[in-house]
């Protein structure tokens, strides 16, 4: 398949608005993996596919996740920590993805998690940066995300960590795996 077949097969899978913001997550990710050095054609299929899941029933996820083998700590939460790992598990069993590097890129975009690779950290940041994403702060990590791929991951899993504590919401604990890693690593 090549990108106008993926192009088309998500696009009835969402509304307009979120296939607008997944051209742009593909046209950042392309972008900072010619920067850093990345593969950009699995950058290019990985941010294509990496919001598969986001509209699918959330009970169907939590069965898949089940039935499956999925991280059982994944049971329970809701559809967005949910649509990253079953997204992921789409692009296996639908659209053959087989390198695993793409379908952790799309496993881990809403979470991160200890250990990313760089095409992890790239679908991870073009997701919060993409051109059509506003909220404060948002232009300081695009500024960030230009010069040094570690700072601007350590800057948006801060970000989403200090966003939720703020909103007061739970945090899938993955995030604080991805956080400690980070923090330890740029210390
Ligand atoms: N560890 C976490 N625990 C709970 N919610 C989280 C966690 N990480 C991210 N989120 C939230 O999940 C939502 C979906 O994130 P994301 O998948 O990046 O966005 P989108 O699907 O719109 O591209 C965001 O509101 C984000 O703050």
């Amino acid at each position: 398949m090549d990108r106008n077949d993926y192009l088309l097969a998500i696009k009835t899978r969402m509304p307009e608005k979120r296939y607008i913001h997944t051209i742009g997550v593909m046209e950042t990710a392309i972008s900072l993996a010619e920067q850093y050095g990345e593969d950009v054609k699995s950058a290019e299929v990985a941010a294509i596919l990496h919001d598969i899941a986001k509209y699918a029933d959330e009970e169907w996820m939590n069965q898949v996740v089940k039935e499956n083998g999925l991280d059982a700590r994944l049971i329970g939460w809701g559809s967005e920590i949910l649509h990253g790992p079953v997204g992921a598990w789409i692009a296996q069993t639908e659209f053959n993805i087989t390198n695993e590097n793409i379908l952790n890129a799309i496993r881990f975009h809403t979470t991160g998690r200890a250990n990313m690779s760089k095409l992890e950290k790239i679908i991870y940041i073009a997701d919060m940066i993409e051109p059509n994403r506003k909220f404060n702060q948002v232009d300081e990590l695009r500024k960030i995300a230009n010069v040094d791929l570690d700072e601007a991951m350590k800057a948006c899993i801060c970000h989403t960590i200090s966003f939720l504590v703020h909103t007061e919401q739970a945090i899938f604990p993955v995030s604080i795996e991805c956080y400690n890693d980070v923090i330890s690593k740029n210390a």
